[in-house]
């Protein structure tokens, strides 16, 4: 998959372009439905499949207080999108002059740089300065343009359309089971292991330590049984969200001791993938109480996973 950063004329370096549009924060099933529509009509007319997103999060340009955090880091989007076998994916910076380019400015944009033959676009699909556009000014805008439109209807999960907003809900509930059948993958962080305080190795519980970023959403503290990808080898794992109360408290980070591992992870880079929580982090008393618990979370982790073998099945997506 290429990716560009810029707005260059594709219609004459890619043929037959088929457009996904949308800002696809998490990449969810309802997402990957749009995206997928696109791959399989761009192999129907030999075509290229092509996603046209945005950098940053256009909300976090018009309305900066409310704006939400990513679901999901850059590199699983990545992973995922040329999984799903996206030819392209532009993301250009969403900036506040671009905010300005009307509806129908757009539809002229996509037609100038892109000439495409469909476009494909979730049914609550907007755009435009003020979200003016939706999928009806692309059907009447259609036939001048000389693109086909397909409308994908929502997916919906238990009767209720899938979303982003609710997703993000659900995550600040520790729910990883349903943020995962919504995501249609398991929720994973990526990152660089870095240094801690040497401690996780003198309670017997080495932890490979990654920063949490503010800018994206994650679990809320807690203890999490998740699967850690390294090298392209893959290990079960128990992780631990949160500030070390019982050792006075330190930056809140994400860290990970992997089940069956010994090695120097410092300085390289892991994926956690989350599948459920175990408990809430405490504070203990003595570091002896700790260990008694991580030795259980341990247990809980090993059992959990192996019986919810299912639950990981997509894990291929971000890896
Ligand atoms: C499974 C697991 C559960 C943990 N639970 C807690 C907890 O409830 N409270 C706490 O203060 N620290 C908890 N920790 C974090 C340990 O305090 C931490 O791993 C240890 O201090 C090592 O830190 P270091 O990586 O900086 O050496 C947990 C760690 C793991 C691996
Ligand atoms: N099973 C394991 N799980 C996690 N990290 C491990 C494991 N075995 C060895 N390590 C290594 O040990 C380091 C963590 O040890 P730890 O004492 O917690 O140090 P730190 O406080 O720097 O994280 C990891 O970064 C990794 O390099």
């Amino acid at each position: 998959m290429e990716k560009y950063t810029q707005l260059t004329y594709f219609s004459s370096k890619y043929e037959n372009i088929v457009i996904a549009l949308g800002m696809f924060d998490g990449l969810h099933i309802g997402h990957q439905e749009v995206i997928r529509t696109a791959v399989k009509k761009a192999q129907e007319i030999k075509g290229t499949a092509l996603v046209f997103s945005f950098a940053n999060h256009p909300r976090a340009v018009i309305v900066p207080e409310g704006a939400p955090h990513r679901i999901g880091c850059q590199s699983v989007r990545l992973r995922i999108l040329k999984n799903l076998g996206v030819d392209a994916l532009v993301e250009i910076a969403f900036t506040s002059s671009f905010a300005e380019t009307t509806a129908n400015g757009f539809i002229h944009l996509l037609q100038q740089y892109f000439a495409p033959k469909y476009i494909v676009v979730g049914e609550n699909y907007t755009f435009g300065r003020g979200g003016r556009g939706n999928p009806n000014l692309l059907k009447e805008q259609s036939g001048r343009y000389g693109f086909h439109l397909i409308v994908c209807p929502p997916v919906l999960y238990g009767g209720v359309p899938v979303s982003s907003t609710r997703i993000r809900a659900l995550l600040a509930q520790g729910d990883l089971s349903h943020v995962n059948a919504y995501l249609g993958y398991p929720f994973t962080v990526t990152g660089t292991v870095i240094h801690g305080q040497e401690r996780g190795r003198t309670l017997g519980f080495p932890t490979a330590n990654v920063s949490l970023h503010e800018s994206y959403e994650s679990p809320p503290n807690g203890v999490y049984a998740v699967m850690v990808v390294h090298k392209k080898h893959s290990y079960h794992g128990v992780a631990n969200i949160g500030n070390n109360p019982t050792f006075g408290g330190y930056d809140r980070r994400l860290e990970v001791h992997i089940i069956d591992f010994s090695g120097d992870l410092y300085d390289s880079e892991i994926t956690v993938s989350f599948f459920f929580k175990i408990r809430d982090e405490q504070r203990f008393s003595t570091a002896d109480e700790l260990i008694i618990q991580i030795k259980k979370d341990k247990e809980a982790a090993i059992k959990g996973l192996k019986e919810s073998f299912r639950l990981q099945e997509n894990i291929s997506m971000v890896i």
